[in-house]
């Protein structure tokens, strides 16, 4: 049997980062960027004040209370996108909102609930230190600061980010786009009546939402019987659209197991039994002109999940450019009994809790057979048990990778 290293080592080096491109700033949203963006301004880009009041000298506020307010006259009402007053004298206010700029010669904000809210003249019951409410230029981003480095993930605080220093357009490598295809003659779509021995597909949508989960723009075709022409057909059809195509099921022994048959020899697709449990069965190579990556999961519904994780989630995010490839995962005490099959790497289904201390434990969820899925569904971990590892006792520390959705 192949070690699952090597297996996903040759995958690796098999998959290509998909060549960048210039996107819409919002169309780059789950990208990641492959270019350095440098603040061509500050943020904030002028004094501007953090409260709704007036603008005045400290100095000149400096004696007020609610017994004895300070009086002063206003000489200029200010609102947000107005630069027409840009000074005052000393003795004097200018009523101003939230995000205005300051005007010279005033150096402090006081908030209108410490006033009168006078617009001719204002009654001040408050003092101000010098600085109160102003948000100084350049104290968020410097001009000529590189605000997001290449590699970075792009999720919705980046995008506003680089908005607010004036991009619309930014360069980023494309979200895979991944086709999904579930074999087997039993599989009806959900939604549809089961006669006896069909089954509603499951996998496509749970590996569909995985490769979303993943950062990939993901789609699912209907299941195809287990009919090599067809099959091929379809393959044929979807390689105009994916940077990666995912099958699932007909990998195994069985003799109507025909994706083996159908990919065998296509492009570079081979099959291995791979040393793990589940997810023994599986197919990968390129295919088509551009060499498209293309996995032939296992059609049991853990082994396909469980294959995905180890497996072709890292592939895509090698496509995105994502420097992250892999999961977290963390050291936790086994609090529970755990057999393993000798020989093979087993991804136990799990729950992970963290103390407040911060350490982990960790329970394996039921049975760990390749069909059970009600289980799998609580799960928000995979224990990882070593080959050569056949029982693990209570209390002992084991690798455990988490499964809570990240993106970045
Ligand atoms: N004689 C042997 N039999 C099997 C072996 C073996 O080594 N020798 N390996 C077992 C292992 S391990 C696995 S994993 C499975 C792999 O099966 P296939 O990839 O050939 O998949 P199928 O035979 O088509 O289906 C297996 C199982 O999964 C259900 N399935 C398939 N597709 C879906 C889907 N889209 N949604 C929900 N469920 C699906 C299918 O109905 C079967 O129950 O082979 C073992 N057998
Ligand atoms: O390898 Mo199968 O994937 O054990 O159930
Ligand atoms: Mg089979």
């Amino acid at each position: 049997m192949k070690r699952v290293a090597d297996h996903l080592s040759d995958i690796l080096a098999a998959v290509r980062p998909l060549s960048e491109l210039d996107f819409q700033l919002l169309d780059a949203h789950g990208c990641v960027l492959t270019e350095d963006v440098i603040a061509p301004w500050s943020l904030p880009q002028f004094d501007n004040t953090a409260m709704d009041g007036y603008a005045v000298r400290a100095d000149d506020v400096a004696a007020a209370s609610e017994d004895e307010p300070v009086e002063l006259p206003v000489v200029a009402d200010i609102p947000a996108g107005d630069t027409r007053v840009n000074a005052i004298g000393p003795g004097l206010a200018a009523r101003i909102m939230t995000g205005a700029p300051v005007p010279s010669g005033a150096d402090a904000i006081v908030p209108v609930e410490q006033t009168d809210g006078g617009t001719v003249r204002v009654r001040i019951t408050a003092p101000a230190k010098p600085g109160a409410h102003i948000r100084r230029a350049g104290g968020d981003v410097q001009e000529g600061d590189v605000v997001l480095g290449a590699g970075t993930y792009l999720g919705a605080a980046q995008i506003g980010l680089l908005a607010a220093v004036g991009r619309d357009r930014v360069v980023v490598r494309p979200r895979p786009r991944v086709v999904v295809i579930s074999t087997g003659s039993e599989l009806v779509e959900p939604g549809y009546p089961l006669t006896t021995g069909q089954i509603s597909d499951s996998n496509s949508f749970t590996l569909t939402a995985a490769a979303r989960e993943a950062g990939a723009v993901a789609y699912r075709v209907p299941p195809v019987p287990d009919d090599k022409d067809r099959l091929l057909g379809l393959i044929e059809d979807q390689l105009i659209r994916a940077d990666m195509v995912i099958t699932t099921g007909g990998v195994s022994a069985g003799a109507y197991d025909i994706v083996k048959e159908v990919l065998s020899g296509l492009g570079t697709v081979r099959f291995d039994s791979v040393a793990m449990q589940p997810g023994k069965p599986q197919g990968f190579g390129t295919i088509g002109d551009d060499h498209t990556p293309i996995f032939a999961l296992p059609g049991n519904p853990v082994s396909a999940f469980v294959s995905f994780e180890v497996f072709v989630r890292p592939a895509i995010r090698k496509m995105l450019g994502s420097p992250r490839l892999h999961r977290p995962s963390v050291k936790a005490v086994l609090q529970e009994r755990l057999r393993s099959p000798e020989g093979r790497r087993q991804f136990a289904r799990a729950r992970v809790q963290t103390a407040q201390d911060g350490s982990h434990q960790v329970r394996p969820i039921g049975a760990q057979q390749s069909h059970l899925m009600g289980d799998l569904a609580y799960a928000n971990a995979l224990i990882v048990v070593p080959e050569h590892v056949t029982e693990v006792a209570a209390g002992q520390v084991v690798d455990v990778v988490l499964l809570e959705r990240r993106r970045e």
